[in-house]
């Protein structure tokens, strides 16, 4: 099966975690696109979503899904989204489509975080894919010079504005053994806005295309 392939098999499986009757959280990325269509197939049986990103937005819409303001929720029953690099312990490396930070706030809303990739994106220790961070323009250099002293080689990533109106810095050259206090330690900076390791806060449940089939992990 191709990459795509696995990813379309996961976005289709996790409808099974789909609640009728509730409002959904949507991710963003090509793996998510494939949750987005297969929701489409429940869109009389569901309230709504609420989106993670423009493009998520656009996506929804199209099918005719109702998009909410997150602020118009105080609770959504689950998240469904792709990452970038998943570890044993359901923590994640994601934003290598530039859309981290609204996604983490609407997982911080959700019971119920779905992790849905093909099986490239397991691995043992996280950092092999470069770690987003989101950062806020006039910090762009001292941000970079603080990665660097923790061992990062950070990339400016060129001629991308986040939906927040950021930059991305992508660090290369780390390898993540404790990824919930690198997770803090970066968050501490100031001009950072996000980081894309969902560490804290990782998957509850992680659907992984395998060429066997979906392998379901649940922590
Ligand atoms: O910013 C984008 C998100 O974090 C995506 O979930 C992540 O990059 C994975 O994307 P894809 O499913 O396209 O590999």
């Amino acid at each position: 099966m191709t990459q795509d392939e696995l990813k379309k098999a996961v976005g289709w499986a996790a409808l099974q975690y789909v609640e009728p009757g509730t409002i959904v959280g949507v991710g963003t990325g090509s793996t998510a696109a494939h949750f987005i269509d297969a929701l489409g197939t429940m869109k009389n049986q569901i309230e709504g979503a609420v989106s993670s990103s423009e493009a998520s937005t656009e996506k929804l819409k199209a099918l005719g899904i109702h998009v909410f303001d997150l602020n118009e929720i105080d609770e959504l029953s689950v998240y469904v989204d792709g990452a970038d690099e998943i570890n044993p312990q359901m923590q994640m490396i994601k934003g290598g489509g530039a859309a981290l930070t609204r996604e983490k706030i609407v997982a911080a809303v959700a019971k119920k975080f779905i992790c849905i990739a093909d099986a490239s994106k397991e691995v043992d220790v996280l950092g092999n894919f470069p770690l987003p961070v989101e950062v806020i323009p006039m910090a762009r250099s001292y941000v970079a010079r603080e990665l660097v002293k923790l061992g990062g080689l950070p990339e400016y990533r060129q001629n991308v504005i986040t939906d927040n109106g950021n930059i991305i810095l992508d660090v290369h050259n780390l390898r993540i053994l404790d990824p919930i206090e690198l997770e803090k330690t970066i968050n501490a900076l100031p001009g950072v806005v996000t980081v894309g390791l969902f560490a804290g806060r990782g998957a509850d449940v992680a659907l992984i295309g395998t060429a066997d089939g979906v392998k379901t992990i649940v922590k």
